[in-house]
This record gives C-alpha cells, sequence and structure tokens, in this order.
C-alpha cells in the first residue's frame, strides 16, 4: 500500500530525506524512531503529500505522489487517519461531537451544525468511543478531559472516517506512562481487529518495541534500520541515535 523506491523527499528546495526504500504491506504496524530532526515526522507526514519528492517512485494506496493532483490528495486523504502530539480537537465540544467532526465527510454540513445526526451515524460513534473506552464521557467537553482520555478521542475521531492507514506523530509524548500504555494498546487492538496499518513516529524506544511489528530508525535523512525489534542490536541503536545531544533515546 505504500512504495518508496530511491526516493528523496523534502521541503522547497532542501532535501531532508535521502534514497528512501520501503514497501509497507496492509496491516504493518510500523514504529518510526530517531533523534530530534533525523526526518521522522517529515517521512510520516509524506504520506498524505504535501512534502516535495525531488527524485525517485513514491506510492501510497496506488496514487502516485510525485505529480498527484489536488483531487486525487483529497481522496487519498480521506483515507488516512492522523494523530498528533497534541490531540488537535475542538476543545469547547464534546467526546461526541469531536468524534461526529471525523465523519464529516459523510455528513452535510448543514446538519453537522445543528447537530442533526442520523441514528446510524451515531451508533458508529458509539462502537467507535467504545473501542478506544470513552463512552462514559461522551457528553463531557474534551477540555475536562485528560490527555490521555483527549488522545483516545482523537484516536475515535481518526477512525470515523474508516482509514486504511493510521500516520500518529509522536501519539504518547505528552502521556504520563499508565496513560501512554493504554493508547498504545488500543492502537495494537486497532490494528489487530480492523486491519488499520498504522505508522507512529515514537520517541520512546521501548514502547516502540513492545507494541510495533517492525521499526524503521532513521537518522540524518537515511534509514539506517529497518526489521524486527528483535533484530535490533545495541550497536545498531547507538548509530541510530547518532548524534543526539546528550538525550537518553527512551525518554
Ligand atoms: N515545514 C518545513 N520547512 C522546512 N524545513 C522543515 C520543515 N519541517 C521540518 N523541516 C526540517 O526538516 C528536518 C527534519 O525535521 P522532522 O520534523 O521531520 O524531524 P523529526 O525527526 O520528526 O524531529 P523531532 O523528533 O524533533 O520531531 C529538520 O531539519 C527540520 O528543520
Amino acid at each position: 500500500m505504500i512504495k518508496m523506491k530511491n526516493l528523496t523527499l523534502g521541503y522547497k528546495k532542501e532535501k531532508i530525506l535521502n534514497k528512501l526504500n520501503l514497501k509497507i504491506k496492509k496491516g504493518e504496524f510500523i514504529g518510526i524512531i530517531g533523534p530530534s530532526g533525523a526526518g521522522k515526522s517529515t517521512l510520516l507526514m509524506s504520506v498524505v503529500g504535501g512534502i516535495k519528492v525531488f527524485d525517485g517512485h513514491f506510492e501510497v494506496l496506488d496514487y502516485n505522489m510525485e505529480n498527484i493532483k489536488k483531487k486525487e490528495l483529497i481522496k487519498l486523504r480521506k483515507q488516512v487517519g492522523i494523530i498528533f502530539q497534541g490531540y488537535n480537537l475542538v476543545d469547547r465540544l464534546s467526546v461526541l461531537d469531536n468524534v461526529i467532526s471525523g465523519m464529516l465527510k459523510d455528513i452535510p454540513m448543514a446538519r453537522a451544525i445543528i447537530k442533526y445526526y442520523k441514528e446510524k451515524e451515531l451508533k458508529k460513534v458509539q462502537k467507535l468511543m467504545e473501542i478506544v473506552d470513552i463512552q462514559k464521557h461522551s457528553l463531557k467537553r474534551c477540555d475536562e478531559l485528560s490527555g490521555g482520555q483527549r488522545q483516545r478521542v482523537a484516536i475515535a475521531r481518526a477512525l470515523a472516517s474508516d482509514p486504511k492507514i493510521i500516520l500518529a506523530d509522536e501519539p504518547i509524548s505528552a502521556l504520563d506512562q499508565k496513560s501512554a500504555e493504554k493508547v498504545m494498546k488500543i492502537l495494537e487492538k486497532i490494528n489487530e481487529d480492523l486491519k488499520v496499518t498504522i505508522i507512529a513516529n515514537l520517541h520512546h524506544l521501548e514502547i516502540a518495541n513492545q507494541y510495533c511489528h517492525r521499526i524503521i530508525g532513521v537518522n540524518k535523512g537515511i534509514i539506517i534500520f529497518d526489521g524486527k525489534p528483535s533484530e535490533l542490536t545495541n550497536e545498531i541503536i547507538e548509530k541510530i541515535y547518532e548524534g543526539e545531544a546528550s538525550e537518553e533515546p527512551e525518554e
């Protein structure tokens, strides 16, 4: 579902990621690790376009990303859910309204404004809230929730559009360990039960090893490692984090 062949990516005139060769299949759970500035976010966000392709071949869900047209990009983006470190929810709206907003492409805007939702839509939102275990708080405003609860709402909202891929950009960086584990377990369950491909940028090496089936290690715009967590040796880990200023990779 994602193919990169000798792909060079970046911004305007600056090349950030060089000669990437990756194939990502349906149902994978991938963790991208590496030091700050390595290019992890650039790699992740390239999946929804907006990152310049300098050279090479790049395909996402059968769309050729090299010269993708705006109309096709809109279609592609509807099939990809994104979760951010900062949640990106509408704080003054309820959990239910935030989750249902993820379905808005299917709901005419006027109905969304007056909050007139169909039975079928409400049933789906209910199910999504159960998947992320937030149903108890469905009518609470999002600014009344903890960080972990907000991230779970963000996951339910991302799922509302039935995505084929979920991109998670440091989904647990702002959370305490217990909340982080709950979020990772939910992502694991979504990956297993719904067969959604998940690609996550993770700062915590231990968490990446525990939950992801495949690890991609990036340093200075180059893929240093691509394999199973069990194949990561101390030597490889040192190489991935080489140059990171006196920071422990786990923290
Ligand atoms: N919008 C942008 N325009 C130009 N350069 C950018 C832009 N976003 C990121 N960069 C540059 O691209 C490089 C890689 O950044 P990126 O955010 O992909 O790294 P990262 O590994 O995700 O880092 P972090 O872990 O700190 O988030 C950095 O040198 C950064 O300054």
